[in-house]
C-alpha cells in the first residue's frame, strides 16, 4: 500500500484558471507536504483564492490536475469533504442564524465532531453566541469561520486569510489553534497578507504573483537571500519623526553610493538593502544630521519575509497599503 507519509497532502500540477480571456492562475504547480502549515502568499488578484477554490472542490480545473489527499476534489468529492476543513473569504453563514446554532449544526454534519461549546470558548464566541450572525463583527464572523472549519477534526485545512479583520488576541489565538493542529498531525493550507503571519507560522511558503509561482521555500530559505554575508540577509530601517523631505530617497541612495537599494515604505519610514551593515547604519545616522532629519528608530537587522515579497512582487506592503517606490 502506499504511504501516506510521503505522499503530499495537496498537488496541484500546471493548473491554468480564466476568466474570460484572463488567466487567473497560469500554470501553477505547488505541493504541500502532509502535516505542515504551508502558506500561500500573493498581491490581490494573484490567483490565490481562485487555487485554493479549485482545491476545495469549488472550480473545476480547466488545464492540470488538482490532488487533495491523494483524491480528486470534484470526482471524489463525496469522500473527501468529511477529511477537509474549508475557511473561506467572507465566510458564508445564513444572516439570521445565531453563531452557536450555526457552528452546532456544522458540528452534526460531522461523525466525530470537535466538542463545540469547547472550540467556542477558545475562539472567544462564547459573548456572541446568541447573536445573529449578520450581527456579529467582521472579527467574529472570521472566528465563527474558523470555527465551522475546524468543528469536523479535519485532516487538512484550508483557511483563507483566516486573520483579516481580527483583534491581536483572535490573532494569536488563531496562531495557536492552528500550531496545535498541526502538532496533531492536521494539514493546514492557508493565504494571508500578513507576511508576519506567515513567517511565525509557515513551514513552507510559496509566493504567486499573476497566477505563477516566482518563489518558494522555508520562510528562513526565502529570507537568508542569494549571498551568505550580512549584506544579503540584513536591512537597516529608519523611521523618523516627521515626514521626510521632498527627495530624501534619492539623497540617502546618493550618501551610500551603489550597491544599495533605498524604498521608500511610507512618509516615516524608509529601507536600505543591499550594503546593509553597520557601516551603512553610521551613513544613515550621518545623512540624517546633515538633512535634519530626527530618527524615531535606526535597526539593522535580518531580511523579513516582507522584504521578500516586496522584492519579488514589485513593491506593495500589503499590511498597511503603502506603495514601495
Ligand atoms: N468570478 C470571477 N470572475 C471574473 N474574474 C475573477 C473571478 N474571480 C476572480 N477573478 C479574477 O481572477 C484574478 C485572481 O483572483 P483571486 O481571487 O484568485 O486572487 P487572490 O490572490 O485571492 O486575491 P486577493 O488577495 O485580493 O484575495 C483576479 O484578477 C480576479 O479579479
Amino acid at each position: 500500500m502506499e504511504s501516506s507519509v510521503a505522499r503530499p497532502a495537496v498537488e496541484v500540477r500546471d493548473l491554468r484558471m480564466t476568466y474570460g480571456d484572463k488567466a487567473a492562475v497560469d500554470g501553477l504547480s505547488l505541493s504541500v507536504a502532509s502535516g505542515s502549515i504551508t502558506a500561500v502568499l500573493g498581491p490581490n488578484g494573484a490567483g490565490k483564492t481562485t487555487t485554493l477554490e479549485t482545491c476545495e472542490g469549488y472550480r473545476r480545473p480547466q488545464q492540470g490536475t488538482v490532488r487533495v489527499l491523494g483524491l480528486d476534489p470534484i470526482a471524489d468529492r463525496k469522500r473527501l469533504l468529511p477529511r477537509i476543513g474549508v475557511m473561506l473569504q467572507g465566510q458564508g453563514a445564513w444572516s439570521g442564524v445565531r453563531a452557536m446554532e450555526m457552528l452546532k449544526h456544522i458540528a452534526r454534519l460531522h461523525a466525530h465532531p470537535l466538542d463545540v461549546d469547547y472550540l467556542a470558548e477558545r475562539l472567544g464566541l462564547g459573548e456572541c453566541g446568541r447573536t445573529p450572525y449578520r450581527r456579529l463583527s467582521g472579527g467574529q464572523q472570521q472566528r465563527l469561520g474558523l470555527a465551522m472549519a475546524l468543528v469536523g477534526r479535519p485532516e487538512l485545512v484550508f483557511v483563507d486569510e483566516p486573520t483579516a479583520g481580527m483583534d491581536p488576541q483572535g490573532r494569536r489565538t488563531t496562531w495557536e489553534l492552528l500550531r496545535e493542529l498541526r502538532a496533531d498531525g492536521v494539514t493546514v493550507v492557508l493565504t494571508t497578507h500578513y507576511l508576519e503571519e506567515a513567517e511565525e507560522l509557515a513551514d513552507q511558503v510559496h509566493i504567486i504573483d499573476r497566477g505563477r509561482m516566482i518563489a518558494s521555500g522555508t520562510p528562513l530559505e526565502l529570507t537568508r537571500g542569494p549571498g551568505n554575508g550580512m549584506s544579503a540577509t540584513a536591512t537597516v530601517r529608519l523611521v523618523v519623526t516627521k515626514p521626510f523631505p521632498p527627495g530624501a530617497r534619492e539623497s540617502l541612495r546618493k550618501a551610500l553610493g551603489e550597491d544599495t537599494e533605498v524604498t521608500l515604505l511610507d512618509e516615516r519610514s524608509m529601507r536600505v538593502t543591499g550594503r546593509a551593515d553597520p557601516t551603512t547604519l553610521a551613513k544613515v545616522s550621518r545623512w540624517c544630521e546633515e538633512n535634519d532629519v530626527l530618527p524615531e528608530s535606526l535597526t539593522l537587522g535580518r531580511r523579513s519575509l516582507e522584504d521578500v515579497f516586496l522584492d519579488l512582487t514589485g513593491g506593495i506592503a500589503l499590511t498597511d497599503g503603502v506603495e514601495h517606490v
